[in-house]
């Protein structure tokens, strides 16, 4: 299904899973969605892998936990967490060299928590990892010594797709 892409999320320099500067990363760009899900797109490479040709579990986990992660800043960008807990299913193989998706939504919130879900799905559609998790909301300035500046954390220049297949 076709699904409207809403706006772009920011990246940071640094972040295994999103630094546009991290030549090992992950480097996945991150898209809200109109249907208040967002979702993750980034290209599995052979320095990810754990068994020759399989994404390593670890990065698959990385992958799921700052998507949901990230999904409770779709409708208020000054909500940050940490996470408390991430629970796993690895169904298929990840495979490297591959473009993936990973879709992530909030499930529940309250005053300090929030709860997500999320889901890695391969080219031909089917889901291989699915995760749920537990944050805890911090203030950006109590989890880094860091500013939140454009050095840090910036929208880069890359084209933003108007729909996204799921
Ligand atoms: C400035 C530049 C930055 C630019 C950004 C750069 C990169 C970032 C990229 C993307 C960012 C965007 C979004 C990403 C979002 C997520 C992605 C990844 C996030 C991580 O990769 S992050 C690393 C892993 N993660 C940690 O590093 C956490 C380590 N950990 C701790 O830091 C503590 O553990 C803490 C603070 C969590 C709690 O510590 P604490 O001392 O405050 O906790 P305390 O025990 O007092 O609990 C207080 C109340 O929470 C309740 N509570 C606690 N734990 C609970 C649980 N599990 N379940 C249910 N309730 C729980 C208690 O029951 C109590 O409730 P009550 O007050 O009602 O009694």
């Amino acid at each position: 299904m076709k699904h409207k892409v809403i706006k772009k999320q920011k990246s940071s320099s640094r972040c295994i899973v999103c630094g546009v500067n991290n030549e090992l990363g992950m480097k996945a760009s991150f898209y809200e969605l109109e249907n208040n899900e967002l979702v993750a797109v980034c290209d599995t490479k052979d320095w990810h892998q754990s068994y020759p040709g399989r994404v390593h579990g670890g990065m698959s986990a990385a992958l799921l936990d700052e998507t949901i992660g990230r999904a409770i800043s779709i409708n208020d960008e000054t909500i940050w967490g940490v996470t408390v807990s991430l629970d796993l299913k690895y169904k298929k193989p990840v495979p490297t060299d591959t473009t993936i998706k990973i879709v992530g939504r909030i499930t529940k919130e309250n005053r300090k928590l929030f709860e997500g879900s999320g889901e890695i799905i391969l080219p031909n559609g089917e889901v291989a990892v699915t995760a749920t998790g537990k944050y805890m909301k911090m203030p950006v300035d109590k989890i880094t010594n860091e500013n939140l500046d454009e050095d840090e954390w910036f929208l880069d220049n890359e084209e933003i797709p108007e729909y996204i297949e799921l």
